[in-house]
């Protein structure tokens, strides 16, 4: 047994789970006329009403109890001051200093003077691009960004870049390349004009094996098109921490927008990785979106642990995958923008919180990291509700949905909103057999017919949701969003003693991938060194594939 799993704080989970188990939401909203106030907050500007989850307060207190046992506050000290929280890879894990108004001391060193520096080269090079005064070799302003990149040098800014649309301007479109299926550089390409195309290559290692074949390829794209070897230092920057990869590829110092070891892949798009949202949306946009992550930086350190939207959301998410056996969980966001949110998140939780060995490098026996999935609404709604609303398994569930649109159909948004938080009732009250019957009895069903449908008509309800509304999805908003996950992913990690800022899972299949290529590129006939389904596998494409 785990210290975790033999404290005193766990234990008490346990027996309480037992005892509130059988309890639905709907008693406990009857009994409580208080429930929506006890179990709501506001953190940065967000509202978060998790009062459709299945918690008393006694629960809560138990969870804090935990979150203290942790010592989660001293974590958080820990982070936000710049201490080696991610111990495998001894770094620092300081995506707060890149919003940060004030000195953040790495290793005896005042970071903010390098952060703001980049941030003025990110500002000088975005207004640049986008008033047209830098210009392609042909003498042309820019109508096209391609961000080359993959994993947290793409989702971040795209996710972002998408999400804040409404202030992107139409002149200047930017696209994202990620992977290396030649089909996703082909089709983007197809449309563009490369006396008129900008490339970022995004890489905080400029060693990722997909990022660097897009960007090679893009380069022969652009020599092809324009016939001068000089249009790579016109057409090229690099977003890296490696310099000396970046300036072998053939992009020069000056076109080189630094980021450091201190930055986490996936916590990176407020650093350099986010020059394509600048590029997109402006410079001012882009220091609003860093505003409204520090804002929630600021109430993470500072909001008591009961009223701390990270520290609540963090503790729900141990709660249900470790006494309810939860074991994926639903983000729905009822806003077309944030369609590659669920995708974003997907990268910062389950990279983060898929582990199954302890920072003292023990095998865990709890529950980490769930799987993360889910699609706008309503979409969603037609597609996998059913599950989430009758099927066997219990899925969380956050709905994400703001007060104003940008758009002008008001009416459409009202539908919207009506729909995301009739799901979360649905999925909290049920149908109970009576209401089914009294349903039925109103559609004119009776007597045996009445009874065979009626299995299917009930609904158990008591499935549980969180609900974060914003007033509308400003660059602010969003920044503190984004934030309010990755403090939430860090709270689950400290409680879970865990490591959530390296990734080594990702390794194997990379160095397999390395040592298979050459073998598929081999003529047929040669010796393979793989199990008999990978070399069968690959002796069939191989003999299918010229
Ligand atoms: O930015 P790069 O160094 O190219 O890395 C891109 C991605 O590579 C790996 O797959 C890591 O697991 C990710 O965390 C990272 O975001």
């Amino acid at each position: 047994m785990s210290r975790l799993t033999e404290s005193p704080a766990w234990k008490a989970l346990a027996a309480h789970h037992a005892s509130i188990q059988g309890c639905h939401l709907r008693e406990l909203f009857a009994t409580d006329p208080q429930r929506f106030e006890r179990f709501s907050l506001e953190a940065a500007g967000l509202f978060i009403d998790y009062s459709k989850n299945r918690i008393t307060a006694d629960t809560l207190a138990l969870l804090i109890q935990l979150a203290r046992d942790a010592e989660l506050p001293r974590w958080t000290e820990r982070l936000l001051g710049g201490d080696m929280v991610n111990h495998t890879e001894q770094r620092a894990a300081l995506h707060t200093a890149l919003r940060a108004e004030q000195s953040v001391y790495f290793g005896g060193r005042d970071v903010l003077p390098d952060v703001k520096r980049v941030l003025e080269h990110m500002r000088r090079f975005s207004d640049a691009v986008r008033s047209g005064n830098l210009r392609g070799i042909t003498g042309k302003p820019f109508t096209d960004v391609v961000n080359i990149g993959i994993g947290g040098s793409d989702l971040g800014p795209a996710m972002v870049t998408e999400a804040l649309r409404p202030y992107g301007s139409p002149e200047l479109k930017v696209h994202f390349v990620s992977n290396v299926d030649g089909s996703h550089l082909t089709d983007t390409l197809s449309a563009l004009n490369p006396e008129t195309t900008l490339f970022i290559v995004a890489s905080k290692t400029f060693t990722t094996q997909e990022t660097l074949a897009n960007a090679r390829s893009a380069r022969e794209w652009l020599l092809n098109g324009l016939r001068t070897g000089s249009a790579v230092s016109r057409h090229f920057v690099a977003v890296s921490t490696n310099a000396e990869e970046v300036q072998r590829f053939g992009i020069a110092p000056n076109n080189m927008f630094e980021f450091w070891d201190w930055v986490g892949g996936r916590y990176s798009l407020w650093s350099a990785i986010g020059l394509p949202i600048c590029i997109a949306v402006g410079f001012e946009n882009f220091a609003e979106l860093l505003a409204g992550a520090r804002a929630m930086d600021e109430h993470f350190a500072q909001a008591p642990l009961e009223k701390n939207g990270p520290v609540i959301l963090g503790l729900l998410a141990v709660w249900y995958a470790n006494f309810f056996g939860t074991r994926s969980h639903a983000v729905l966001p009822y806003d077309q923008h944030l369609a590659r949110f669920p995708a974003y998140l997907q990268q910062l939780e389950m990279e983060s919180l898929g582990k199954s060995v302890d920072r003292q490098g023990r095998p865990v026996d709890y529950q980490t990291g769930v799987v993360i999935w889910g699609e706008p609404g309503t979409n969603g709604q037609h597609a996998f509700f059913q599950l989430l609303h009758q099927g066997t398994p219990l899925v969380t569930a956050d709905f994400l949905v703001g007060a104003r649109a940008h758009h002008p159909l008001a009416a459409h948004q009202r539908m919207l909103v009506a729909n995301c938080l009739a799901q979360t009732e649905a999925l909290m009250r049920g149908r109970t057999e009576d209401e089914a019957r009294a349903e039925l009895e109103a559609r004119g069903l009776k007597g045996e017919a009445l009874e065979r449908l009626l299995p299917y008509q009930v609904f158990p309800g008591n499935r549980p949701s969180t609900t974060i509304v914003y007033e509308s999805l400003t660059p602010r908003a969003l920044g503190a969003l984004i934030a309010l996950y990755e403090h939430k992913v860090f709270v689950e990690s400290v409680i879970l003693n865990i490591n959530a800022f390296d990734q080594w899972g990702v390794e194997l299949g990379k160095q397999l991938a390395k040592s298979l290529l050459p073998e598929l590129e081999a003529p047929p006939g040669g010796t393979l060194s793989h199990d008999a389904s990978t070399n069968g596998l690959i002796n069939y494409i191989r003999a299918r594939s010229s």
